[in-house]
């Protein structure tokens, strides 16, 4: 079931490699079929030189396996949980790419100081709280899902498709799984420029004006990015 889906999860999950964003297994990519609400997602601690499209596994959002021979992600609550609350979103990729993990692990949010994070990112991307010690010995991967849904409150997941997990590492999202590992990889790339122009002035400033004209170019209705 859903060929073409696990065709596509896989090809995301080897555009992290691609893209210099995981070390060993250390990242996943799922897609949802919002038709049916079934999830496809990586299996857990397979080689990505190893993986093959027909290993990716099919959930439900309880996370019943579906279909599958493997055991998914030991991410996939997380990742459900960002489906339940985000409808708008087909795609979701966490990683440990080294920038936006050292943000996370500073657990700061990482500023909209350039226009390269304006083009995709409207706001800062923020950096969850603390986990409580019961969030932690609980159900740890589905309380990582809820504690970004609460830093989201009050803010348009569409408009900042990501997070830094404090402590842990960056998760994003899009309108497929090709669009969250974009996102992704802006996220890591937007985390580096950050480290380096703070560290050459801590006292950084960004146009307001500049956000806006960015972002806009790029989303929402009278955007001109592009051949549009
Ligand atoms: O955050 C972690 C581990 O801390 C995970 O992202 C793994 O690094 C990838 O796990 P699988 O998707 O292979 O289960």
């Amino acid at each position: 079931m859903l060929e073409t889906l696990k065709e596509k999860v896989f090809r995301a999950n080897l555009d992290l490699v691609k893209h210099g964003l995981v070390i060993f297994t250390w990242g996943n990519v799922s897609a949802i079929d919002r038709e049916t609400n079934l999830v496809v997602i990586k299996p857990s601690g397979v080689s990505y030189e190893e993986m093959k499209a027909e290993d990716m596994v099919v959930v439900d959002l309880e996370g019943n396996i579906v279909e599958g021979k493997l055991k998914p992600s030991s991410d996939t609550a997380t990742h459900l949980v960002l489906y339940k609350a985000f409808p708008e979103i087909g795609g979701v990729v966490h990683t440990h790419s080294t920038y936006a993990t050292a943000w996370a692990q500073a657990g700061i949010d990482l500023p909209n100081i350039g226009t390269t994070h304006a083009d995709y990112f409207h706001d800062a991307i923020p950096c969850t709280a603390d986990m409580t010690e019961a969030e932690v010995e609980g159900a740890y991967e589905l309380e990582t899902g809820n504690v970004i849904v609460k830093r989201f409150e009050g803010m348009n997941p569409v408009h900042t498709p990501g997070v830094l997990v404090k402590n842990h590492g960056p998760f994003s999202w899009g309108k497929n799984a090709d669009d969250a590992v974009h996102n992704a990889v802006v996220m890591e790339q937007v985390a580096k420029m950050a480290s380096i122009s703070f560290a050459v002035n801590p006292q950084l400033t960004m146009n307001p004006l500049l956000i806006e004209k960015h972002f806009n170019r790029k989303h929402g209705p009278n955007a001109y990015y592009g051949q549009k």
